[in-house]
């Protein structure tokens, strides 16, 4: 290293606050590395405890695998757009209530893989034909009823295997669920919205566990407005550094050192790592010391699949007012769909949405060939389709800020990862969607692994350092909290 660069490194005691407010060098100090959704819930909760919060960002955007574009003239999510679970037991509610932010909701209450109305399924085969309403409705109860035998088959075999492998044996046994012709091309379908749901393909999803997560009651809703509203409260007032990709982690005795890309280093009494579990993975982060072999271990060994978004924008609206255009075909591979977001928002934009292996192929493409593909999907179930005036293509799986999409159950794993995942390691706290185990591939998972890591931050710190900003010696009983007594 040249001298030059040498003085160009600084140390700093995170973070440096122009206006510190209550905030004091005495306070306790964090590092939160990443800023999406759960580096940002942790952030503001931190803050909002008097903490002296610094929060690392590698992109030049917060945010993180919440990406909301205006370039159309109107807000369109490239990655998360649902709320799962609108209703008061989701984390999110009171602040996107608060908000005021409009949700248009696809389905109501019941499994991931209904997540919306048949009613506005408009799914057509490769020749352009739609496929009647009462089958696809039919074909639903039969991948209802495929899915109900493959839980027989999960009780009878102590193994695990893949959800992929386990529908074949239900095929087996029961030859009268197997569908031909069109009905099982539709089959197919439902196929690949399973996979959608999962980011990866049947034969990798493992059977014990695919249905492990928590699903919260009130159905689904879309972001009219996007996410964007929602990150940029939680951000609000936080000293945020862009453009800042960590690059080593190095614990001691007394905090954490974390040190970025440009050599420049932030010290802290503790540190929240919020980066995806893809991140985690590429192991382009070095700890020191290692990390223990336990976390290691659940870091390789939990899944993280790929789904991309290809949205295009027409001039004007040619298809059927229906929430979902589904191409069905003899494989859940040449399967898709399209999300009409004209029903939800009112702008001629049609969202094609492919998953696992074909998301990979596809990743492979430019971006303009990219869309030529999804353009060339639509151009086989509506002849008459006229070309995208614009386009926005996602590289959620080659990104090196994300390195795939969200995580999930792989085959012979168990579910306990996520929980591994989570818990800390000394002044190291872990948050972000891989650590749920209830919500994980979630926004609202993903918020509250946040607020968890907060909370065992503060009580960690606490418990060294004591709470400065809130002793008073001389206090009136009208200001005295009562202590929280618990009986065995
Ligand atoms: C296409 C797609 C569609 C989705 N749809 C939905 C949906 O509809 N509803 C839903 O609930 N969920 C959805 N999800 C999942 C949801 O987006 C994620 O679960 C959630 O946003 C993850 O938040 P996070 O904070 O854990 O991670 P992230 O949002 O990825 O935040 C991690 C941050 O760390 C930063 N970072 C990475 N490396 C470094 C480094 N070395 N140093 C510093 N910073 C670093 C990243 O830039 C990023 O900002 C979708 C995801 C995708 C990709």
């Amino acid at each position: 290293m040249d001298s030059q660069n040498k003085s160009n490194r600084q140390v700093q005691r995170a973070p440096c606050f122009s206006n510190v407010g209550r905030r004091n060098a005495a306070s306790p100090s964090v590092i939160v590395i990443g800023g999406g959704f759960a580096g940002l819930a942790a952030a503001r909760t931190l803050y909002d405890a008097s903490f002296q919060v610094v929060v690392l960002e590698s992109r030049d955007r917060i945010g993180g695998r919440v990406h909301t574009d205006y370039s159309f003239g109107f807000p369109v999510d490239l990655g998360a757009s649902w709320l799962h679970g609108v209703g008061n037991e989701n984390p999110l509610a009171p602040l996107i209530g608060k908000l005021g932010l409009p949700l248009y909701r696809t389905s109501g209450d019941n499994s991931v893989l209904y997540d919306h109305d048949l009613e506005s399924y408009g799914l057509f085969d490769m020749e352009g034909n739609q496929v009647p309403q009462d089958l696809v409705s039919k074909v639903g109860e039969t991948f209802e009823s495929i899915l109900k035998e493959t839980d027989l088959i999960r009780k009878e075999n102590s193994e695990d295997m893949s959800i992929g492998r386990a529908i074949s044996m239900v095929f087996e046994r029961r030859p009268d669920l197997r569908l031909n012709g069109l009905g099982h091309k539709v089959l197919q379908w439902y196929l690949c919205r399973m996979e959608g749901w999962f980011a990866a393909d049947a034969d990798t999803i493992s059977l014990k566990c695919w249905d492990q997560e928590e699903l919260l009651p009130g159905g689904h809703g879309l972001m009219v407005r996007g996410y964007k509203p929602v990150i940029n409260t939680l951000a609000k007032g936080l000293d945020i550094r862009l453009g800042h990709r960590v690059t080593e982690i190095a614990r001691r005795y007394n905090g954490v050192k974390v040190t970025v890309e440009d050599g420049s280093t932030f010290v802290a009494d503790a540190a929240i790592i919020a980066v995806p579990l893809g991140v985690l993975k590429s192991n382009c982060i070095k700890f020191e010391p290692r990390l223990p072999e336990w976390k290691e271990a659940a870091i390789k060994e939990l899944g993280v699949g790929i789904e991309n978004k290809i949205i295009l924008h027409f001039q004007d609206v040619f298809w059927p007012n229906v929430e979902f255009l589904g191409v069905v075909a003899e494989s859940s591979y040449e399967c898709s769909y399209f999300l009409n977001l004209h029903k939800a928002t009112g702008h001629p934009v049609l969202v094609y949405m492919p998953a696992g292996q074909l998301a990979r192929d596809i990743g492979e493409l430019s971006d303009e060939a990219a869309a030529n593909f999804a353009f060339t999907q639509l151009k086989r179930i509506l002849p008459n389709a006229t070309a995208p005036i614009q386009y926005l293509v996602s590289h959620w799986g080659s990104d090196i800020n994300s390195l795939g999409s969200y995580s999930y159950d792989t085959v012979g794993m168990p579910h306990d990862l996520y929980e591994k995942l989570r818990i800390p390691v000394d002044s190291l706290f872990f948050a972000g969607e891989a650590t749920s185990a209830d919500y994980p591939g979630s926004v609202h998972g993903a918020y509250s692994t946040g607020l968890l890591a907060a909370e065992d931050c503060r009580m960690r710190v606490l418990e060294r350092h004591g709470e400065l900003d809130i002793f008073q010696p001389a206090m009136d009983e009208e200001t005295l909290i009562p202590i929280l007594i618990s009986r065995m």
